[in-house]
């Protein structure tokens, strides 16, 4: 078994494009297969090689490992022994249309209330009338003859599909310049490196039919290969992802400090049957079921996946988050904050908080409270229960309690209404730290 993820590198990759790749490196884990990075670099144009770097770097990020990977601009060669086979066989034939005149036939056609589809007007072009396109410096592209059926199969997502050829057009495979087009070579691809299990988006569902006869028509067996169209993931707005807007691109979620497990937790289950859950790429591959995953469009939502980042983060060992934290952070301060982040990149302002420097508000009217506080502060070495002891000092001399008592203090040693428990952070902070705070705050 074998599958593939076969992204072209024209952007960075979207939330969208990423659940494509977890559905199928998940697929691959749970039944022992090989999992594929193909990159469909055969438009030129489009493609950029800082997209291919980009896209491996945040598909490792994300922790999918691939088995095998290659560039189709790297099997030139293979597809155009394809296109020397298709020729021979008579299903590629060449065309001389421009795109004015084809224009022209396909409003012609829905003034006669016809399908638009491409009238076949260069099969019936007898050898001679060829000759005299090439001789007037016509240079042809090349269409394939589709079959006259309709393709059906049994995808593991939509259930029975079925694409009626007649309906569609030959599809251009060969350009005028000799190039070949991602339709003919991904299926080259996924014949010769053997792909069995093709997970992809349900925009490739016409594709798919069209792909089916190249494929046949290339000596390939009926139900050669196995299909999912997962359905398209929607933007919260319900509006359609864009490689050409990063906003949502993993990159971009990765620059905010989303933790790259939620991000796989979240979009392997988001639209499926089973609720997302912080859960290992192990832990998820091991009940990974793509018919599960629900035929509607799925919409993106930030705060769920932040939800889950933050339920991530709660139960995260140090040692697995230990290069991601600011220098010099310790195991303690992790224990500390762990379960009051919604991100990573939260945690830089905390380490602010008990080992560099932070500017406390002054509070109106509460400096005499803060200074009495300040002369209450035990002596180090400190520990668990000092915040318990030094706050029941203040509570004793001061008369005060409950709210009155404990958010003046956290506020002036954290400059925060809310956060991880004093008791913790305390002790990290140190008397130094906390007298000093305690002095500026009550000015
Ligand atoms: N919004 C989306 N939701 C889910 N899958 C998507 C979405 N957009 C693209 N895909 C899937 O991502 C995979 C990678 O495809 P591809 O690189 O062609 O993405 P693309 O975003 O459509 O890019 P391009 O605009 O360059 O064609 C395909 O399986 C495609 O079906």
């Amino acid at each position: 078994m074998k599958l593939r993820f076969a992204p072209s590198p024209t952007g960075l990759i979207h939330v969208g494009n990423a659940r494509q790749a977890i559905a199928n490196a998940l697929y691959a884990r749970r039944h022992g297969g090989k999992f594929q990075l193909r990159i469909d670099d055969t438009d030129r144009e489009r493609s950029r090689d800082e997209y291919v770097e980009a896209l491996r770097t945040d598909l490792a990020w994300l922790g999918l490992g691939w088995d095998e990977t290659f560039h189709q601009c790297d099997r030139l060669a293979h597809y155009d022994a394809a296109i020397a086979r298709l020729k021979e066989s008579g299903r590629l034939y060449p065309c001389f249309e421009s795109e004015q005149e084809l224009a022209a036939k396909r409003e012609a056609r829905i003034r006669m209330r016809k399908p638009p589809v491409y009238d076949r007007a260069m099969l019936r072009m007898t050898p001679e009338q060829r000759a005299q396109a090439e001789a007037n410096g016509k240079v042809p592209y090349w269409r394939f003859r589709l079959s006259d059926r309709t393709v059906t199969w049994d995808d593991m997502v939509m259930g029975k599909s079925q694409v009626k050829l007649p309906s569609i057009s030959d599809p251009v495979l060969v350009r005028a310049d000799g190039t070949v087009l991602y339709t003919l070579a991904s299926v080259v691809d996924d014949l010769e490196t053997g792909i069995t299990h093709i997970l992809r988006g349900e925009d490739h569902l016409t594709n798919t039919g069209v792909q089916i006869d190249i494929a046949e028509a290339l000596g390939a067996r009926p139900g050669r290969f196995a299909f999912a169209h997962l359905p398209l993931l929607l933007d919260e707005a319900g509006g359609k992802l864009s490689k050409r807007f990063d906003g949502l691109s993993i990159r971009a979620l990765r620059q905010d400090g989303v933790d790259p497990g939620a991000i796989v937790s979240y979009l392997a289950r988001l639209g499926s049957a089973d609720d997302p859950a912080p859960l290992s790429f192990d832990e998820l591959a091991g009940s990974y079921d793509v018919r599960r995953v629900s035929r509607s469009a799925a919409r993106f939502d930030m705060r769920q996946l932040l939800a889950l980042n933050r339920r991530v983060l709660h139960q995260m060992p140090f040692a697995a988050i230990r290069d991601r934290l600011p220098e010099g952070a310790t195991e303690s301060f992790w224990l500390a904050v762990r379960g009051n982040v919604d991100m990573v990149s939260e945690l830089r302002h905390w380490w602010d908080v008990v080992a560099g420097v932070i500017v406390p508000p002054v509070q109106d009217d509460q400096g005499a409270f803060l200074l009495q506080a300040l002369s209450l502060l035990p002596a180090e070495p400190w520990d668990g229960e000092t915040w318990k002891d030094w706050t029941g000092a203040v509570r004793a001399a001061s008369g005060r309690s409950g709210k009155s008592l404990f958010h003046p203090l956290r506020v002036a040693l954290t400059g925060e209404e809310k956060g991880p428990e004093m008791r913790d952070l305390l002790p990290l902070m140190g008397h130094e730290r906390v007298a000093e705070r305690l002095r500026i705050a009550a000015r």
